[in-house]
């Protein structure tokens, strides 16, 4: 591949909300500039993690160079950057976004603006992004172009006139769109004899290649051989590879100013390479560092604990392996007296949690416990040391706490009227504070502030069912403020059971601790004897529910019969008997640990 002239480069992403058409439209890109056979092209190319298919979201920024032969007769080189969908993923969106000179903002023109395309398209605005609006979906009999059009430029305030109207699934527009991002927005600028300076945009660990690590040149050039430095780990490496991915990896021998492309150099862990981290040459470096550089910060923590102990080992490999392959995914061991060995994981956030879960039982084949997602919290103790707690069963001594402190969250809720009252109601009941309120057509925009401790756990899966999913929610991390928070025991035939305590606000425990006890008195089975179930802060109990004596064995009903069908009973009890755990007499199954925290107000 011959180096373009810099004129003759577009670096840009597409900013939507979720479902509105990034992957599909990303795709149509590739398969129109011939970068892809048709053949080759699996559904989705850009999402390529089997759970982001299924779930169709996009997790890990993927970035893709295109070749296109505009309608003027050059040709130019488009790098696309896909950004993941997702706010817990926030900060590799915003270092993606400072990677491109512009946007295409995708909306559903079935839908309209979603508060996540607000959120986005902020963010690329705060990078001085040249933004293409593009109207998807426009077969859909319920599309209303005009009218999400207007409200684009209401809302978002840009100019939506020249807007381009697409079909990304039935191909409708997309040279159009080609042509929007050469004509409309700007060539990347930069100096090519001045020492090299990039950003390391991502990076991910491939089985065959290494450790690849994205980067957009700022300055300089990059080529093969060359020693170079990560600022921010002060590591040194010599450049093995280079190369653009199309999306597959092609070597080239250079990257010049303004080029996007991937480097491989003997790195051994994802964890060190640092996304926004500036990367320069080690013999001639760049004066100053990039400037936004921020380590991702796990905010949501849970243990994650094997169902058969002798597992221990299998999960300590997963972890370690899928650590390879995200550095914002932390871990470390943790002992629990009722759940045994396991590990205290971090998170970016609950999404980022699930698809960790979900991948350790299905990619590794186990079962695991997980305790309820805790935030972190801060304390100033009364001897004036601070610490951050990950795990309300490491709390210290109440009298030994000064002070308290919880993160806080900013959240826009954008919904259809008719859900408004359930929707303020719900985030009255989670402490929130209405910051703003305001109406786009029949669609109400609002704003709160959160406690983070209070949407951990099963926020977003009730405001999806009070809005019957209509409702669309983001939020960013805001700040740390001062509450009266408690821890609150499980007591379980009178034994405390560590992995079910949580902390929360003082006037929310009772009810809590009722919603709790319920909830456990339905998920634990019956057993010869009677059994209480308490919730407690400290030595007081809140709140307490009794849970029968069973009667009767399983099998006694079949005594003195049916051999096989006794064989058959006894063995249905044994594999239910795999997914439970027994704390003192009393055996808790596996999905009591998270069905009991979620409320159903
Ligand atoms: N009718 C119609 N459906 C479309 C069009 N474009 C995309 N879709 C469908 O909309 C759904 C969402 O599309 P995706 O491309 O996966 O959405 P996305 O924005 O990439 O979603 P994330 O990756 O989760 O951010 C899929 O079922 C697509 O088939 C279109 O132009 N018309």
């Amino acid at each position: 591949m011959t180096s373009q002239p810099i004129s003759n480069i577009r670096n840009f992403s597409i900013v939507a909300h979720i479902d509105h058409g990034k992957s599909t439209l990303a795709d149509r890109l590739i398969q129109m500039t011939g970068t892809m056979t048709d053949r080759e092209m699996t559904d989705q190319v850009l999402d390529s993690m089997d759970i982001e298919r299924e779930r169709g979201i996009t997790i890990k920024a993927q970035t893709v160079r295109l070749i296109y032969a505009a309608k003027d007769g050059k040709q130019y080189t488009l790098n696309l950057i896909d950004t993941p969908g997702h706010v817990d993923f926030a900060y590799e969106v915003s270092r993606s976004l400072a990677a491109c000179e512009g946007s295409l903002l995708v909306v559903d023109a079935s839908q309209g603006v979603e508060a996540q395309t607000l959120a986005n398209v902020y963010q690329a605005i705060d990078n001085n992004h040249e933004i293409v609006t593009v109207l998807n979906k426009i077969d859909l009999p319920a599309a209303e172009p005009d009218r999400v059009k207007e409200q684009i430029e209401e809302v978002i305030g840009i100019d939506a006139s020249e807007a381009v109207m697409i079909s990304a699934k039935t191909g409708l527009g997309i040279e159009d769109v080609l042509e929007a991002i050469v004509h409309k927005l700007p060539a990347p600028k930069g100096d090519r004899d001045a020492p090299l300076k990039a950003m390391l945009v991502d990076s991910w660990y491939d089985a065959y290649l290494g450790v690849m690590v994205l980067v957009r040149i700022i300055d300089g050039t990059l080529k093969r051989g060359q020693r170079v430095r990560m600022m921010g780990t002060n590591a040194a490496y010599e450049v093995d590879r280079i190369g653009v991915m199309t999306p597959k990896f092609m070597p080239i021998d250079e990257l010049g100013p303004g080029e996007i492309g991937v480097l491989t150099a003997s790195i051994k862990e994802v964890a060190d390479t640092r996304v926004g981290d500036t990367i320069t040459d080690e013999r001639k470096p760049c004066d100053a560092a990039l400037p936004g550089f921020k380590p991702a910060q796990p905010v949501v923590f849970c243990g994650l604990f094997p169902v058969d102990a002798a597992e221990f080992e299998d999960l300590r490999a997963a972890v370690g392996k899928l650590r390879l392959n995200d550095a914002s995914f932390s871990f470390e061991m943790e002992t629990s007296a009722a759940l045994g060995f396991g590990f205290r994981c971090g998170f970016l956030g609950l999404l980022h949690l699930e698809i960790i879960q979900e991948r350790l039982s299905r990619e590794f084949d186990l079962d695991l416990i997980a305790t309820a997602p805790s935030v972190v919290y801060q304390m100033t103790l009364t001897d004036g040391t601070e610490i951050d707690l990950h795990n309300p069963a490491d709390m210290p001594d109440v009298v030994k706490i000064k002070e308290i402190r919880e993160p806080w969250i900013r959240a826009n809720i954008m919904t259809p009227d008719e859900y408004l009252g359930s929707i303020l109601k719900l985030c009255q009941d989670r402490r929130g504070v209405q910051v703003d309120l305001a109406y786009v057509g029949s669609r109400a925009m609002v704003t709160y502030d959160l406690p983070l401790n209070e949407v951990v756990f099963d926020f977003y899966d009730r405001l999806k069912s009070i809005s019957k999913g209509y409702a669309s929610f983001d939020y960013n991390l805001s700040d740390y403020r001062e509450g009266d928070l408690v821890k609150m025991s499980i007591l379980v035939n009178e034994e405390p059971v560590d992995a079910l305590s949580v902390l929360v606000h003082r006037s929310q425990a009772e009810r809590r601790g009722r919603a709790m006890c319920e909830k456990l008195k339905d998920l634990i089975p019956r057993h010869m004897f009677k059994i209480p179930i308490q919730a407690a802060i400290g030595a007081r109990v809140i709140a307490r529910e009794t849970l029968a004596a069973l009667r009767k064995d399983v099998t006694a009903k079949c005594y003195g019969g049916d051999a096989t069908r006794k064989r058959k009973l006894l063995e249905k009890q044994k594999e239910g008997k795999k997914r439970m755990r027994q704390f003192g007499k009393v055996e808790i199954p596996q999905e009591a640990f998270i069905k009991a925290l979620k409320m159903d107000e």
